[in-house]
């Protein structure tokens, strides 16, 4: 497992001369710094006396989990298929005291409004929110709901008629699209071999390189990807069945090599 680190130097800017004397005698001003960016000003929020012209712990949250969730969403977009021309995320949060001095989030909502290329995008960059929230980082990391409540357009116009659209491409160009499109699935699956030729020589016997259960889960998360990609889920598991019996057969030569008398 990758592990990342980071860190960032915040230093109160806020000592009026007398430090905290008293409630009312400190600034509530700080920076945050951290090499090679610009540096944040932040103070508290106004409710606590804080300056309402910097960045707050709370608002920079709530920005914390509106740039993850977008980065997540961009990249699931792209692994379905969908092109995002634009992204607009207007995040909202409830935080509530305790009445002891403490107090919690208790849900954050993001509002992103999202345009796509074309109307036959617009499903699956809706779902494409779903595997965003499952994937982003900070999401995952608190211990409140991060609810999403996106609207997704596509852009004005019809492209087929439009005046500056390109002219519909000839049977030479799609096949040309296709076979790069080929290509590039080439260049996955022989890395997903690899993979598979490793799982195979950590597996004792042939059961274990058979294994269905395995089998039906990968089909599982691929039917759903498929669902929120706009892949046909049809296609999607005849290839799939078609690609992993391949696979388990190259599993099943490869182990039999392995424990023959005199290999
Ligand atoms: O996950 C594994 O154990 C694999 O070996 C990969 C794989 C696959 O191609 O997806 C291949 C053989 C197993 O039957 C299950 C899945």
């Amino acid at each position: 497992m990758q592990s990342h680190s980071y860190e960032v130097t915040t230093v109160w800017t806020g000592n009026t001369g007398s430090g905290t004397s008293g409630y009312r005698d400190y600034a509530r001003s700080l920076e945050v710094r951290t090499p090679g960016r610009e540096t944040l000003p932040g103070s508290s929020d106004p409710a606590f006396r804080g300056d309402p012209t910097r960045w707050n712990p709370e608002l920079l949250l709530l920005a914390a989990l509106g740039q993850c969730h977008l980065l997540s969403y961009l990249h699931a977009c792209v692994e379905a298929g969908v092109v995002v021309t634009a992204y607009e995320d207007r995040a909202g949060g409830t935080m509530a005291e305790d009445g002891a001095g403490g107090g919690r989030f208790t849900e954050v909502v993001l509002r992103p409004h999202v345009t796509v290329a074309g109307p036959s995008m617009v499903e699956a960059a809706t779902a494409a929110h779903v595997l965003a929230g499952e994937r982003c980082f900070i999401a995952a990391s608190v211990a409140f709901p991060v609810r999403h409540e996106p609207t997704v357009v596509a852009e004005d116009g019809p492209r087929a008629t439009d005046a500056a659209a390109p002219a519909p491409a000839g049977l030479a160009q799609v096949r040309a699209e296709i076979d790069r499109i080929d290509a590039r699935l080439v260049g996955l699956l022989a890395r997903r071999q690899e993979q598979v030729r490793l799982a195979g020589t950590l597996k004792t016997d042939e059961a274990a390189v058979r294994a269905p259960d395995r089998q039906a889960a990968v089909l599982a998360a691929v039917r759903e990807r498929a669902l929120a990609a706009g892949l046909d889920t049809g296609v999607a598991e005849q290839v799939w069945r078609a690609m992993v019996a391949g696979f388990v057969d190259l599993e099943l030569r490869e182990h039999a090599a392995r424990t023959s008398p005199g290999s």
